[in-house]
């Protein structure tokens, strides 16, 4: 693979229906289909779930975590085992964030700069600095097809003069995590450099920030600084000023959202890619997402109940398990519980992106928003 040229990266967009867009992305690991929702693999693997097993549920990309791979087992470890596609057995594409947001969250004594971000471990307190160059040079040496600038993304609410300056900093970096990804070869291998939009909840600064991110050479733009614990209405608010100026023909991932309803929303306001820890992070907590809103396997009341979560669903763990057997593995806190449930929840999600491509292109994507929301409002008889 390394000496062939590679295709290059390539974005089509295919429909459009109203806002929402139906399109393609071409990557060295095979085609994304947008709206696409990418399950979360932190630590090289989606957990409790098979390689093999994210694929046959529709997954045209995972993603996969600089900051915990950085630290264990290191880029260069991975690097020298072939790559993160093939450490972890997943041929298909991979999309890895700079660790900037991760750092932020996790690690110890974190020390802001100009440079980067200076922090020591949350596991063995080594010291370790991220740089806009050491993040692309750490996202290549794991070989990510779609890889993310070192931003810095802030806690909401906050003062608009704390916002801007962020917003800056992350634009600076911008340019220097292009210039380290231009200079490690990226674009000929067919990786992509995604630009990350700040400005938090105002308005103006979004705008700005989307502006000039898109007057750089990238091939895809995140939506950054959301989904840190502001209210939905923000969030979607935020969104209807940001992707009006965003470049049409490049791809928009929105960072960490979401929910069902969040991804329902944000497709409306224009959102291309996805990811969330929510389907995987519920299902270890016996949460199950179905076509008729959710489900509580902790809750008493399914303790005899002996239907399946959905007796029309394609995956077996959603059509070959009592809610009564469901309940009992999660009260005595059995592995097969989080295995079962992790399962239905990256189905149902994506059953739901799968039903809001086939509704952009049939140009009922409307129709399929209210009627979708109309079944989780049902709530599960
Ligand atoms: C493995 C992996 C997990 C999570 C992410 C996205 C993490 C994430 C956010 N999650 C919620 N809101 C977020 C905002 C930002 C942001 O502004 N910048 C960056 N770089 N990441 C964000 C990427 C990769």
């Amino acid at each position: 693979m390394s000496d062939q040229a590679q295709k290059p990266f390539s974005f089509k967009l295919l429909k459009t229906d109203g806002a929402a867009r139906r399109g393609e992305i071409t990557t060295p690991h095979g085609v994304v289909r947008t709206p696409a929702f990418m399950p979360v693999g932190t630590q090289a693997t989606v957990k409790a779930m098979y390689p093999q097993q994210v694929r046959d549920l529709g997954a045209d990309v995972i993603l996969g975590n600089t900051y915990h791979l950085m630290l264990r087992p290191t880029a260069e470890r991975v690097a020298k085992l072939g790559g993160l596609h093939h450490f972890m057995n997943w041929p298909h594409a991979i999309l890895t964030d700079s660790g900037g947001f991760q750092v932020m969250s996790l690690a110890q004594l974190r020390k802001m700069s100009e440079e980067g971000v200076s922090f020591r471990s949350h596991h063995d307190g080594s010291k370790h600095m991220m740089s806009p160059e050491r993040s692309i040079e750490i996202q290549g040496l794991l070989g990510s097809d779609i890889q993310m600038q070192l931003d810095q993304c802030i806690a909401l609410p906050a003062e608009r003069s704390e916002i801007e300056e962020a917003m800056n900093l992350s634009l600076r970096w911008a340019d220097r995590s292009r210039t380290q990804f231009e200079k490690m070869g990226g674009p000929g291998k067919g990786q992509a450099l995604y630009g990350i939009v700040q400005g938090g909840d105002n308005p103006e600064l979004r705008v700005e920030s989307a502006q000039r991110l898109g007057e750089m050479p990238f091939e895809g733009y995140s939506v950054g600084g959301l989904a840190v614990g502001e209210p939905q209405e923000v969030m979607l608010r935020m969104l209807e000023v940001t992707t009006p100026v965003m470049p049409v023909h490049k791809p928009r991932y929105l960072m960490g959202v979401g929910t069902p309803e969040d991804i329902l929303e944000s497709v409306a306001r224009g959102i291309d890619q996805f990811d969330c820890v929510m389907p995987t992070r519920a299902g270890r907590h016996g949460l199950a997402y179905t076509r008729f809103g959710k489900v509580n396997l902790k809750n008493a009341r399914h303790a005899e109940d002996p239907r399946p979560l959905d007796e029309e669903a394609d995956c077996p763990a959603t059509r070959d398990y009592s809610r009564a057997y469901l309940h009992h593995l999660v009260r005595v806190n059995e592995g097969l519980a989080a295995m079962l449930l992790t399962w239905n929840n990256l189905a149902y999600y994506q059953f739901l992106m799968q039903g809001i491509r086939d509704a952009i292109e049939a140009g009922t994507f409307e129709d399929f928003r209210q009627k979708t929301k109309e079944d989780w409002a049902r709530g599960d008889l």
